[in-house]
């Protein structure tokens, strides 16, 4: 299969290194050059454009979007759209909200995929896990595709119409905020209470055969290995949190109640006052580092 991949960030890369490792083909683009060169030295076709792109691509094209949430989804779209028909399929694997990723499939004219996506730039050798919404045809159609994306053939599954794959992935990352949260607290339980821990030795434990071991929980335990069992200059200041807004707006709707979850979004909210100084905060602002390879926030 030839796949066309628009946004080389972190995780893009990552479609386009696991895609070719796969026997497929890839034509590449990004608005930096530098993006698109590490794509062609990895074996893609670079392309100078999104139109450049689409007509190095066959009949029947497949585009894949790794761009950030928001208006460069809507500014590439605008530009793809006069450019595919009905036989083209456009995935888009970033953190878009599942109602724009509805608008989105309506007003696109190829069949159009939500696909939430998990593993951060530990996919790389791992694989993602992928939760994808749209058309059935569409889905079958990308198979190989996700196949080689994602961890394997059950790594990825069709959660059902248009929105549905971005739903899903909505509602993993306030459960994610929730877990960091719950770790952050147990872990600041521990560092001011009445041990002298060693907490990468407490995490490594536990990650051995505990109830509570997860990859999170190894991501705590690389965090106190790298950083100290202090967290030495880690800062309290925890970025991000869009998608946990949007898990807690959508439960208010449908009058879920989400207690943890809301809770761990407010937790991450207060942590931008001055100098709150909470180790559970130290900690969430560190395992984003951990996961997504977002910036920490250190003491100045
Ligand atoms: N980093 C992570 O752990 C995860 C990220 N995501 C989502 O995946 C998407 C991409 O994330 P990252 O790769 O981390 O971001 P990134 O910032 O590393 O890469 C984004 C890339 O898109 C390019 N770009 C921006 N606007 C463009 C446009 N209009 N046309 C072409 N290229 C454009 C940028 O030059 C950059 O190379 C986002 O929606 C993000 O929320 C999803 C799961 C995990
Ligand atoms: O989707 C992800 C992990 O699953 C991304 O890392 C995302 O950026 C995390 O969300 P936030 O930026 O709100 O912490």
């Amino acid at each position: 299969m030839q796949l066309g991949v628009i946004g080389l960030g972190r995780m893009g890369q990552i479609v386009v290194n696991r895609v070719l490792d796969a026997g497929h083909d890839v034509v590449a683009f990004d608005l930096s050059a530098e993006a698109v060169a590490t794509a062609a030295d990895a074996g893609a076709e670079p392309a100078e454009s999104v139109e450049d792109l689409v007509e190095r691509l066959g009949d029947g094209k497949r585009i894949w979007l790794m761009v950030p949430a928001g208006d460069a989804v809507d500014a590439t779209l605008d530009e793809l759209n006069p450019l595919v028909g009905e036989k083209d399929v456009v995935v888009d694997g970033g953190n878009s909200h599942f109602e724009e990723s509805t608008r989105r499939a309506e007003s696109v004219d190829a069949a159009y995929l939500d696909c939430g996506t998990s593993g951060g730039p530990a996919g790389a050798e791992l694989g993602f896990s992928l939760m994808v919404g749209g058309p059935q045809w569409a889905y079958d159609e990308m198979t190989p595709v996700f196949d080689a994306v994602a961890t394997g053939p059950n790594g990825h599954d069709r959660m059902g119409p248009a929105g549905s794959g971005h739903y899903v992935k909505m509602v993993h990352n306030g459960v994610e905020y929730a877990l960091m949260q719950t770790y952050g607290e147990g872990f600041e339980l521990l560092a001011e209470g009445r041990y002298d821990l060693d907490l990468e030795a407490v995490a490594r434990t536990w990650n051995n055969g505990a109830v509570i071991r997860s990859w999170l929980l190894e991501l705590c335990e690389e965090a106190f290995r790298e950083e100290g069992t202090d967290l030495g200059d880690v800062a309290d200041h925890v970025a991000g949190g869009s998608t946990g807004t949007w898990t807690v707006q959508e439960a208010l709707e449908q009058e879920v109640p989400v207690p943890l979850i809301y809770q761990a979004l407010s937790e991450r909210f207060g942590s931008r006052a001055p100098e709150s100084g909470r180790f559970s905060r130290r900690l969430a602002n560190r395992l984003r580092y951990g996961f997504g390879r977002h910036e920490v926030a250190r003491e100045e």
